[in-house]
């Protein structure tokens, strides 16, 4: 079954345990595991509340008896307005559902599917479809304007109890817990048009003050753990970033073929799909599409004892999430345990769970260390699925050809790179921490996941080698030190090798893997960024804080942008925009690169014989490649006029400093 399933990847839909709609053995229909949903949310200005609500309806809406579904929705952003649109969805989802089913509807996020889908020919499903359109485009201009208000009204305020849980005094930093149950699948009366039942839909804004550490994503996931564990108690937990929605109405099924496999489910601890966006444009300026770590090296981790936890689309146990060890006699011991029946009210069963999201409750216990997802780390994820591992679990890739996630990827540079210093530096956190791959995983996971994790690990320290490539060698050029071999010299071979073999094996990875040449181009260009900037950052960060300065982050992504970023971002045009230490950076290398080559050029012209450039030819070649991949950083500097541009008062800073690095003299 399990080597079955693997294959699917591969396009060779099978079956397998029966476990997909419409299959012979509705048998297992009844031995399903509940599984219990968590969407992660953290701010209502950059994750809007409909995209929210968009993801979250996309997970109602699975393939899967909804009487053991449970969504809950972690509001981090402690907001009214995504409480708001929360009740609208759950409305909405009587209509929604249904339809979906019926006309087995694909994605399953309504604004997904509407912007995909056009009018269908049949006559019957084209009524549905536009009755149904109107009623989310509806819904959608009043979440809206809500939002655009930024404030609740009144009149709605007196539609739902749940709206007098924010009294005056809260705000988002400090407030009691906020809990309501928004549908109760027990409730005779929480089912659809069709009068089918509804999955579990709960709101979870955990308490928050200001003299306790809220520990970010992983703060939130472990307040919801416990919370679920009352109302729902699902043996499986999915969880997803308030982006990612479900674009795959099987993937609950597919996930469960490896967690409840007769042969193998009694090791694997988690199920992770990759992570894959819907707002890559061709030719992915960004480099956000990952194909090498979706196609190379997490499959290599994968037949290394499984990937990493990566935070977004992945199903775990329960119990291993919890801290459980791994032990032989566990085989198929845990499908017995089903259906735990809750007996409180809807209302008492939030004010007991209320008591389990407050801050005090983690006080002297493991939540956090052993228990849960791990704190401390900004790659918290990443930190407990080794933890995991290191426990004597496997994890298991799943990467279907229908992408079973779409979320939403960083529009602009300097997004992009501060979502990389904060995974640059939570890797090498794990790295220089007491959970470092090499020294804690010895013995406890593969040699080869060893090395996996090592890859990410080492991202940060990459910082020193690269920026010595981009300075030093230009430098020596523009005195006339040569550094390598000379073209005749047999010494030249290795460095020829090395070069021609890495960029031509890096090319081929990429084409493989499903990339583009000017996808990979591009690529190069954003490994020389963030290498350049956000590792150096990470790193610097992560020495400030093993010295006792500076405390934990997490800078949330931003998932929208303004009207014009997002039309550069549409033609791939580059946004610089701000004034960032990083671009200072980075125009600082471009145009020491720029004045080097142009001190060559300016040497021949001026007739230096050609000969006397022999020893410099590597040199010249590096120098040279270095302006041509900076063009988008000249264009930026010297030639746009629109708001994207780089500001002028970076243009001022990197020209000063290239220009004091170029009359540094050097012997
Ligand atoms: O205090 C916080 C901060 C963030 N989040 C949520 O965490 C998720 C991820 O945040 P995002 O800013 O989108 O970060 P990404 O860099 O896109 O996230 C990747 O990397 C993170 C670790 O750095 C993981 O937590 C994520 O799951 C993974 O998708 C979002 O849903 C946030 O709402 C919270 O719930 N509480
Ligand atoms: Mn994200």
């Amino acid at each position: 079954m399990f080597q079955q399933k693997k294959k699917m990847e591969d396009g060779v839909g099978l079956d397998c345990l029966g476990l997909n709609s419409g299959s012979v053995s509705i048998g297992y229909e009844k031995e399903l595991p509940g599984v219990d949903i968590f969407v992660c949310t953290a701010d209502p200005m950059i994750e809007p509340p409909t995209m929210v609500i968009n993801t979250v309806l996309s997970v109602m809406a699975y393939d899967y008896p909804p009487e053991k579904l449970s969504v809950y929705l972690s509001d981090d952003g402690g907001s009214d307005l995504t409480f708001y649109a929360l009740l609208e969805a759950s409305r909405f989802s009587k209509q929604w559902l249904p339809f979906c089913k019926n006309f087995m509807v694909e994605p399953r996020s309504p604004d997904a599917y509407f912007s995909t889908t056009s009018l269908p020919l049949d006559p019957v499903e084209a009524k549905e479809w536009s009755s149904i359109k109107k009623l989310y485009d509806d819904m959608k201009n009043r979440i809206e304007m809500e939002t655009k208000f930024g404030r609740i009204s009144q009149d709605i305020r007196r539609e739902h109890k749940g709206f007098l849980q924010w009294d005056s005094g809260s705000t988002r930093r400090d407030h009691k817990t906020i809990l309501q149950i928004l549908i109760d699948r027990r409730d005779p009366n929480a089912v659809d048009i069709g009068g089918q039942p509804l999955p579990t839909l709960v709101y979870l804004a955990r308490e928050k003050r200001p003299q306790y550490p809220h520990n970010f994503k992983a703060g939130a996931m472990n307040a919801l753990i416990r919370v679920s564990s009352k109302i729902s108690d699902g043996q499986i937990i999915l969880n997803v970033d308030c982006d990612m929605y479900s674009n795959n109405s099987q993937s609950v099924r597919d996930a469960l073929c490896f967690l409840m496999d007769e042969e193998k489910s009694h090791e694997i601890a988690f199920v992770q799909y990759p992570q894959n966006f819907d707002n890559v444009t061709k030719n992915d300026i960004y480099s956000n599409s990952f194909w090498v770590v979706n196609e190379v090296e997490f499959r290599g981790m994968d037949g290394n004892g499984g990937p990493m936890y990566i935070g977004t689309g992945c199903f775990h146990k329960r119990d291993t999430l919890c801290g459980r060890k791994y032990r032989k006699e566990y085989k198929g011991e845990w499908k017995g345990r089903n259906d735990r029946k809750v007996e409180e009210s809807a209302s008492e069963l939030e004010e007991t769970s209320k008591i389990l999201a407050n801050c005090s409750y983690e006080e002297n216990t493991q939540w956090g260390k052993e228990m849960g997802l791990m704190y401390g780390c900004p790659v918290e994820d990443v930190i407990t699925g080794l933890s995991i591992q290191c426990r004597g679990w496997k994890s298991i890739y799943f990467n279907p050809d229908r992408k079973g996630f779409l979320g939403v990827a960083p529009t602009t540079l300097l997004q992009l790179l501060i979502q990389h210093k904060r995974w640059s530096e939570g890797h090498i956190q794990i790295f220089l921490s007491k959970y470092c791959s090499l020294i804690f995983g010895h013995g406890r996971i593969t040699p080869g996941l060893q090395m996996g994790y090592c890859v990410y690990g080492l991202w940060a320290p990459n910082c020193f080698a690269t920026l010595y490539y981009v300075v030093v060698p230009s430098l020596c050029l523009l005195k006339g030190i040569s550094l390598f071999p000379m073209i005749s010299s047999p010494w030249f071979l290795p460095f020829a090798y090395v070069i021609i073999a890495k960029y031509g094996y890096s090319l081929g990875e990429f084409m493989w893997s499903g990339g583009m040449l000017q996808g990979w181009w591009h690529d190069q260009r954003i490994w020389l960024f963030k290498r350049t900037t956000a590792y150096l950052f990470g790193f610097m960060d992560t020495i400030l804080k093993l010295l006792g300065f500076g405390k934990s982050t997490f800078v949330v992504t931003a998932k929208v942008a303004d009207e014009d970023v997002s039309k550069r971002f549409e033609q791939e045009i580059m946004e610089f925009g701000t004034s960032s230490p990083m671009f200072t950076i980075i125009a600082t290398l471009a145009l020491l690169n720029l004045f080097s080559l142009v001190g060559v050029v300016k040497r021949v012209v001026m007739g230096t014989p050609i000969t006397v450039f022999e020893p410099l030819a590597l040199q010249i070649l590096l120098c040279g490649l270095m302006v041509i991949i900076n063009l988008p950083v000249f264009k930026g500097l010297f030639f746009r006029k629109d708001k994207g541009r780089i500001p002028t008062s970076v243009t001022v800073k990197s020209i000063v400093l290239a220009l004091l690095a170029c009359s540094i003299p050097l012997y």
